[in-house]
């Protein structure tokens, strides 16, 4: 595999997508259809939040776009260079930062795993152990990971749902600023409305395995909360959602 500098941005086709889903089902044995003969594009360089209540099947849809379930009912095409960041930094213990980051690409070396570190704030962490990071350390070590891949569509499942108020700020700021630099497609799976609202382009619920609202966020960046906009959609967002909202 190729291994490029992760400096140089993409350039986005803001017509092409990405990815594009068409009819996608997936149930579990003969239970209900988790996904339902779903639809869905991404852009180039799009940013897409996906939310819906617990069990919608946020994270059946991203496991299939990720290749790690089958595709059995409809069809998903999508760029051969993805990365995935999860919940959880999925670091191996017993390597240390930087071979975590090159993991799996035989081109990459201790260089390019400084730049992507530099890019995320953990360069002073090369050669540490993965127990010794904080968890926010973590998550930026797992971004740095999927970024070496310079990904075409980054997915985030939920990346800072297990992190402290303050440093998910932080980490909200630092993905905003990668996707402004690498204009990569991303699909970020979350509970939190103001995160989508911070970040994305659109904003997709899922509901009973289809899209129950599809939301442009035309908000100028950088976000504010204070924005009566923002405020506006994240009314229209928590309402879709089944939400209060008073
Ligand atoms: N391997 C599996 N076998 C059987 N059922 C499954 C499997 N994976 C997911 N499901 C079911 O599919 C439904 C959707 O699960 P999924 O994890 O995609 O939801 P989610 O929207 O990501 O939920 P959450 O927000 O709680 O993470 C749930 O009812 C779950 O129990």
């Amino acid at each position: 595999m190729n291994v490029v500098t992760p400096l140089r941005p993409h350039t986005a086709d803001h017509d092409v997508p990405a990815v594009s889903i068409r009819g996608l089902s997936r149930r579990f044995g003969d239970g209900p259809r988790i996904l339902d003969r779903l639809d869905l594009d991404i852009r180039e360089g799009e940013f897409v939040a996906l939310l819906g209540r617990s069990g919608s099947g946020k994270s059946t849809l991203l496991r299939t776009l990720a290749g790690l379930d089958p595709v059995t009912e409809g069809s998903v095409s999508r760029p051969k260079d993805v990365s995935v960041v999860f919940q959880e930094s999925r670091l191996l213990p017993w390597k240390r930062v930087w071979k975590n980051i090159v993991l799996g690409q035989p081109d990459a070396t201790r260089e390019h795993a400084l730049r992507v570190l530099e890019e995320v704030g953990l360069s002073h962490r090369l050669d540490a152990w993965p127990l010794t990071l904080s968890g926010g350390e973590s998550q930026r070590a797992a971004l740095a990971r999927a970024l070496v891949r310079e990904p075409l569509f980054l997915m985030l499942d939920e990346p800072f749902a297990a992190l402290d108020a303050l440093t998910r700020l932080r980490m909200q700021t630092l993905v905003s600023d990668l996707w402004q630099r690498h204009r990569s497609a991303v699909l970020l799976v979350t509970h939190d409305v103001d995160e989508a609202l911070l970040l994305a382009d659109r904003a997709v619920v899922l509901e009973e395995g289809r899209i129950s609202l599809d939301l442009p966020i035309s908000l100028p960046r950088p976000r504010r909360h204070a924005d009566p906009q923002f405020e506006r959609l994240r009314g229209t967002l928590l309402r879709a959602l089944g939400v209060h909202d008073n």
